[in-house]
Parts: C-alpha cells; sequence; structure tokens
C-alpha cells in the first residue's frame, strides 16, 4: 500500500521542492529515497536540486520579502491563521506522513502535529505585538525611538525527529515578522515539510514567501549560508553541524540562531517517592524512543533512595511496548536508520565494558533491523559515551550520588546545556539546585516544559538565542534607532 493511499488527501504527500510557488523538481536527475524507519519500504523520492536552483530560491524570496513585509501585520497574521486552520484539518493525514516517515507512534505524531499548529497560531499573535520604543531624548529638539524591522530572508534548516514543529517554530515566527523563509528539511522526513507547503499555498501564503528545498545537505546549506541576501540562519540540530554552520555564516555575518544537541541530566533528591521519580524519568527518557533533544541521559539518583528507583525504573519499562507507529498500543517506534541502532549499541558496549551493569534490555527482541529495545544501565560512571555524547536512543544510564553539592557538579560536567530536570519537594534544594544548573531550561517535577509561550534554548554548545515565546519572534526582528532632529520645542524631550 503505498503512502498516498493512507492518506484522506492524497495531494498532501509531494515529491517535488517547493519554490516560488511552484512544485520544483531537480534538474540534475540527483535523488533521494525516502524510507519507512519501520519496514525499510521506500515511502517515495525526493529531488535533489542543482546549486542554480537554491539560489533561484533565494531570488524568489527576496522577490516575495518586497510584498509580504510590506503587508499590513494584521493581513499577514490572517494568512498565518488560515494556515494554522488548515494543519488542523488535515492533523490526521499529517500525523499518518510523520509516522511513516519518522517512525514515531501515531498519537506522538497527532502530539506533535498540535504542538508545531501551537507555533503558527502563537505567532500569529504575537506578530501584532512587535512594539518598538520611544525614548527620552538627550538631545535638545529630537524624538528618539525604535522600530522593529523584519530582518529579510530567513534559511531555516531542520532534524528529522520533530519534522514538522521544528519547522513551524521557526518559519511562524520569521513570516509574522515580515520575512520570507526558505526550508531545509531533513532528507529522512522531508514529506512533512512539504505538506506544510502544500497547506501554506491552500491559506493563501503568497508565492516565494515559504519555499522548501531539497538537496545534498552541505551543498545547499553551504550555498544559503554563503549567500549575503539570506539574513537570517535558523538551525536545528546536532552540535557537531551547527558549529560548521556557524563558521559558513562568518563571511556574510549574518544573523544565526541554533537549537542544537543535549544531555539532560535528571536529578531525583533523597526526599521523593521512587516510584513517582521513576515513572518520571522512564517518561523523560523514552519519548520518541530518546531521539529528543530533552531526553534524560543521565538519571542522578541520591544514593538513600536510589535501589528502590531502580527496581520501580525497570518495572516501568519493562511494560513499554517498541513497535510499528501506526499499530496501537505502541510506545516506541523505531530508531531512525540502522547507523543510529549501530550507534546505539555502541554506547552500551562501551558502558559495559567499563563496568555498568546491564538491569534490562534484550536487542533478540527487537521487532525489526531499525529497532532497539530499551536499555537500562546502572553504576554509570563519567569516562563512558553515555555521560558525555548525546545518546538519541532508548539507553538510561543511572548514577547514585551522595549530596547536593556533588550531584550540580555532576550534572554540569558536559558541554551541553539545553535542559534539566529536577525531582524533589524540598523549596530549598529546588532553589539552590535550579540556580547553580548550567541550563537553558530547567523543568521542576515535571516533564513536560515545552510550549509556544516559553523561551526554548540551550547555553553552552546547545545553542544561540530562543525559540518561542515572547523574544521568539525576535530573532528575525532588526532594532531599528531613529532621531528625529530639528523638530522645535518638542515638550519632554
Ligand atoms: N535544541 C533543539 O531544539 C533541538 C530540537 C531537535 C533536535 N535537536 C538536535 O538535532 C540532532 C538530531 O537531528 P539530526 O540528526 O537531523 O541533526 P543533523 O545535525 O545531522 O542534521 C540537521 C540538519 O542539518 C543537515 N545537515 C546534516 N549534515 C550537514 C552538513 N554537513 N552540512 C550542512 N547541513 C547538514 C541535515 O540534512 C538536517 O537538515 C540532535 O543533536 C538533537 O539534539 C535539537
Ligand atoms: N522535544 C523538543 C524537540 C527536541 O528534540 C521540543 O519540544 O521542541
Amino acid at each position: 500500500m503505498t503512502l498516498s493511499s493512507k492518506l484522506s488527501d492524497p495531494r498532501l504527500l509531494r515529491q517535488y521542492a517547493y519554490v516560488d510557488g511552484k512544485w520544483t523538481h531537480g534538474e540534475g536527475g540527483r535523488e533521494e529515497a525516502v524510507f519507512d524507519p519501520a519496514t525499510g519500504e521506500a515511502l517515495g523520492h525526493i529531488p535533489w536540486l542543482e546549486p542554480h536552483q537554491i539560489t533561484a530560491a533565494v531570488d524568489a524570496a527576496e522577490a516575495a520579502f518586497m510584498h509580504w513585509r510590506a503587508l499590513r501585520v494584521d493581513e499577514r497574521c490572517e494568512r498565518l491563521l488560515a494556515w494554522y486552520d488548515l494543519l488542523q484539518a488535515h492533523r490526521e493525514d499529517l500525523a499518518t506522513i510523520m509516522t511513516l516517515e519518522q517512525g514515531k507512534p501515531l498519537p506522538d505524531a497527532r502530539g506533535e502535529v498540535e504542538y508545531g499548529a501551537s507555533f503558527v497560531r502563537w505567532f500569529a499573535e504575537e506578530g501584532k505585538r512587535t512594539f518598538g520604543d520611544t525614548i527620552p531624548s538627550h538631545i535638545p529638539n529630537a524624538a528618539l525611538g525604535t522600530l522593529k524591522e523584519p530582518l529579510g530572508i530567513a534559511a531555516l534548516i531542520t532534524p528529522w525527529n520533530f519534522p514538522l514543529a521544528m519547522i513551524t517554530r521557526k518559519a511562524a515566527a520569521a513570516m509574522a515578522a515580515g520575512c520570507t523563509v526558505i526550508v531545509k528539511p531533513a532528507g529522512e522526513t522531508p514529506f512533512s515539510a512539504l505538506a506544510l507547503a502544500e497547506l501554506a499555498e491552500r491559506a493563501g501564503i503568497p508565492a516565494g514567501v515559504f519555499n522548501v528545498v531539497l538537496g545534498d545537505p552541505p551543498e545547499v546549506s553551504r550555498i544559503l549560508c554563503a549567500e549575503d541576501r539570506v539574513r537570517v540562519l535558523s538551525f536545528t540540530g546536532s552540535t557537531r553541524v551547527g558549529r560548521l554552520l556557524l563558521e559558513q555564516c562568518a563571511n556574510t555575518v549574518k544573523r544565526v540562531s541554533l537549537e542544537l544537541g543535549g544531555n539532560a541530566p535528571f536529578i531525583v533528591g533523597p526526599d521523593m517517592d521512587p516510584r513517582e521519580a521513576a515513572f518520571a524519568a522512564v517518561a523523560a527518557k523514552f519519548q520518541t524512543a530518546g531521539q529528543d533533544c530533552l531526553a534524560a541521559d543521565r538519571i542522578l539518583v541520591h544514593e538513600s533512595i536510589h535501589d528502590a528507583f531502580v527496581v520501580h525504573f525497570a518495572e516501568r519499562m519493562a511494560a513499554l511496548t517498541v513497535g510499528n507507529g501506526l499499530e496501537p498500543e505502541i510506545d516506541l517506534g523505531p530508531l531512525i536508520h540502522r547507523q543510529a541502532v549501530e550507534k546505539a549499541a555502541s554506547i552500551v558496549d562501551d558502558a559495559i565494558s567499563k563496568g555498568a551493569t546491564l538491569v534490562a534490555g534484550d536487542q533478540s527482541q527487537a521487532p525489526g533491523e531499525n529497532f532497539f529495545m530499551p536499555v537500562l544501565l546502572t553504576n554509570v560512571t563519567r569516562d563512558m559515551k553515555i555521560w558525555h555524547e548525546e545518546s538519541f536512543a532508548p539507553v538510561a544510564g543511572i548514577t547514585a550520588y551522595a549530596n547536593d553539592d556533588q550531584v550540580i557538579e555532576m550534572a554540569n560536567d558536559t558541554e551541553y546545556g539545553l535542559a534539566a530536570y529536577l525531582y524533589t519537594h524540598d523549596i530549598r534544594r529546588i532553589w539552590k539546585i535550579m540556580r547553580a544548573l548550567e541550563f537553558g531550561m530547567v523543568s521542576v517535577n515535571s516533564v513536560k516544559m515545552t510550549g509556544p509561550p516559553v523561551p526554548f534554548g540551550g547555553v553552552k554548545h546547545s545553542g544561540l538565542g530562543r525559540e518561542g515565546g515572547v523574544t521568539g519572534i525576535d530573532e528575525y526582528l532588526e532594532t531599528k534607532y531613529y532621531c528625529l532632529g530639528a523638530l522645535g520645542s518638542v515638550s519632554g524631550s
């Protein structure tokens, strides 16, 4: 059965790039297959655009920018709201596309469609609030102030683990600000991006405002980074690629926003009920089969409750079901591809060879070659890869600690600084540890922390800038200061 036959609106499955309002094939004959990670079946093909076609997308975005920025902001925001309504109306098809190309269970895919759509509505509202300032003047007879203006063309490069929401969190902010965008989705999950383009067109978003280019990642990124007309690069993906792109943007001095990898500590205080904390840790570790920048990578449990916590964690983990995300009652889908499975296995082997204890995790039960059964390791120490690397796999590692100062030092012992979890009901401990954690986001007694109103982003090697929230739109705006001089006597100046 083909992908399009599973959709109630088969036109949402597009196998072309989308440039200047037109579905565009490659001119050099290069293409790439897109696979269902659960079955290994090819879902379809996408063309790779040639370099001059990427430049044509920049031409289109440049031409569209003049008109898009000149629209009244409420007109721009109306189009975004129409886009939001269409995302909601087609959420089932969007979720099906996502599960097929990414692998996450259908309920999680539905959740991501809701989450992704919520950014479109949020920025359709925030777009109307891009206020400048008036400045009390230090210059005689002058009025001073600031205006917020769109930066221009934004290039948005996104990953495969959240193939829809990572686009809308950027694109809706940029478009509400008056920028035009060129999206380069991950080659593993282009169909969610192309369905977004189809719905943008139906929502009346003009040609050239929302473009999706496809191609060889380093080639496309090099062109977009070197283009002077592209004034913002917003990237979500690995720290390794983020560093490369930051360097490539230096020559054109563009605004760079980076949402990079994480290695979240999950700290459990001695006052916690070990069962409650263990169940929360399982939820924080295994979402999207561990392929989540917020995944609880290092679980740090006070020594007084460590053993009970491990028992409850193992019990809860054993109840997780692994299988094709299209089937009912599945908790963990496949990993994105075979290399991800090999990386997960190497992280487990490395830990065991350095003294970790394998409590659970039997790979002989895996239902297919891209699946990895959840693993629980205890006695995890700092010399292991699992401590330092973002595992991006369903591998949980637990370490015992003795006191608050020690756990703060352990939690901060990473180059990453995206998110941290803290479970304790002691208010003094919460305040002390929360303040000392070197992370952009700290979630206390809650697994869920994200959503459109919050400033999402990391410190250290986890990135630059914040997405969402009231400041997310600023990533796409420039402040213009004005001085209106020689006005005669200006009261209050
Ligand atoms: N901080 C966040 O908000 C956030 C959210 C989601 C994912 N992530 C991170 O994303 C990573 C997983 O995603 P991924 O594997 O797709 O990341 P990735 O860095 O491999 O790829 C991200 C994007 O960059 C492109 N790319 C890959 N290699 C490139 C190169 N050499 N030059 C230019 N472009 C290149 C890819 O095609 C894709 O579009 C994890 O590290 C995860 O933590 C971060
Ligand atoms: N779960 C994150 C994406 C990271 O992979 C989010 O909520 O944005």
